[in-house]
């Protein structure tokens, strides 16, 4: 059995920070009201991480990353702010322009100029880069090879689809050769189908360019698919951050298992569950478990092992597989049946073998749930 976030932590070593961010506050202020909309935030991104940034609509996530490259400055002095290592709350206006061209930011509604071909679109991103006319006209040839729109450079963004014009968009925001991309609701105006493949691109352009990217949404699909790392934001405040696959198979916030449901249907299902028969008469022997599995323990038969040792059947009312991060994340909603002290040992077995089991109801007082 892999442990959660194994891999990462000996990946965490040899990466740095490339954006941290310290107590960051943003209160705007109006005639008749103060909307707090960053609520003492510290997080910290290392560098080449896929790094989610969930929340509903109004949490705050937009005005957060803004403040990665001070288009939104802090509202409070004790703020810090660094990328690649430099404060940017201290730099001059000139300074921070330059800094600024290495976070490329891409959006929901691709922000194109209409009257330019898609060629030119991108070209613009060059016009201080200092490159000549030549070397400008190559470098959108490649951009545009990197996002696969070769073949459209002479079009104008209104003939494009919407994830070619958010490949446009992507090309632009990588001209300069940044280190970092935001993608803000990048995919959220986009089809399921070009959603992922939006979503690949930038899980492709991660790894080719050791790209770090930064990708806020409102969809724990999008999260799931690319993310290595997730925050998950309410009210301004961040509820809960860490590896995805941790945040998955642990979630510790309501808010994050709220999302979570959203992909995996596990606590939704539960309501119907809980209408079925077998679980309005559970006897003497019978509980209604969930079981949480991580990686390897998905591939052990623990379902037969409970009945070979301990004579307890299971039966399986729901179950979700996910592949995250390649590892198998799996959650079940089961009923196990034996006699009353063997089911109690069959759940303290499945513990033993990091499964994680909360008994959501139980037809005895012998087995009692979370025991
Ligand atoms: N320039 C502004 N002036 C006043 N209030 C603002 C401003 N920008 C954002 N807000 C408020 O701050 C809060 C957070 O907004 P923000 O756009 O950061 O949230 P979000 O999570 O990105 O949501 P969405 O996905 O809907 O944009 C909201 O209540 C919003 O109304």
């Amino acid at each position: 059995m892999k442990a959660i976030g194994e891999g990462k932590e000996i990946d965490f070593l040899a990466y740095e920070p490339i954006i941290e961010l310290k107590h960051i506050n943003v209160t705007f202020k109006e005639t008749d009201r103060e909307v707090h909309a960053v609520d003492n935030v510290s997080l910290s991104v290392d560098k080449g991480d896929i790094f989610g940034i969930v929340g509903y609509s109004g949490a705050g996530k937009s005005t957060l990353v803004r403040v990665i490259n001070l288009l939104q400055r802090p509202t409070t002095p004790e703020a810090v702010v660094k990328v690649n290592g430099n404060e940017l709350l201290t730099l001059s206006a000139r300074e921070l322009r330059e800094k600024r061209r290495n976070i490329g930011m891409i959006f929901q509604h691709f922000n194109l100029m209409n009257s330019l071909t898609i060629a030119d679109n991108v070209n613009f991103a060059l016009r201080k880069s200092g490159l000549s006319k030549v070397e400008r006209t190559k470098r959108v040839a490649e951009l545009l090879e990197l996002v696969g729109l070769s073949d459209k450079q002479h079009d104008y963004p209104t003939q494009l689809s919407g994830g070619q014009k958010q490949r446009v968009g992507i090309a632009r925001a990588l001209a300069n050769r940044p280190d970092i991309l935001i993608s803000d609701e990048a995919t959220s105006a986009l089809d399921p189908k070009t959603t992922e493949s939006i979503l690949d691109l930038l899980a492709d352009l991660n790894r080719k360019l050791n790209l770090t990217i930064v990708l806020i949404t409102h969809e724990m699909d999008a999260v799931k698919h690319i993310c290595n790392r997730v925050a998950v934001m309410d009210n301004g405040a961040l509820v809960e951050e860490g590896e995805l696959l941790q945040v998955f198979s642990q979630p510790r916030a309501e808010l994050t298992k709220d999302f979570i449901d959203t992909t995996t249907h596990i606590e939704s299902s539960l309501a119907v569950v809980e209408k079925q028969e077998i679980v309005q008469n559970l006897k003497a022997g019978e509980v209604l478990v969930k079981l949480g599995y991580v990686g390897e323990t998905t591939d052990q038969p623990l379902i037969t092992s409970l009945y070979d040792q301990f004579q307890v059947s299971a039966n399986i009312l729901f179950g979700s597989l996910e592949i995250l991060q390649g590892t198998p994340v799996g959650n079940l909603l089961v009923v196990l049946s034996g006699e009353p002290k063997k089911t109690q040992q069959a759940l303290v077995f499945m513990q033993d073998h990091e499964v994680a089991v909360t008994v959501l109801k139980s037809g005895d007082k012998e087995v009692k749930p979370n025991d």
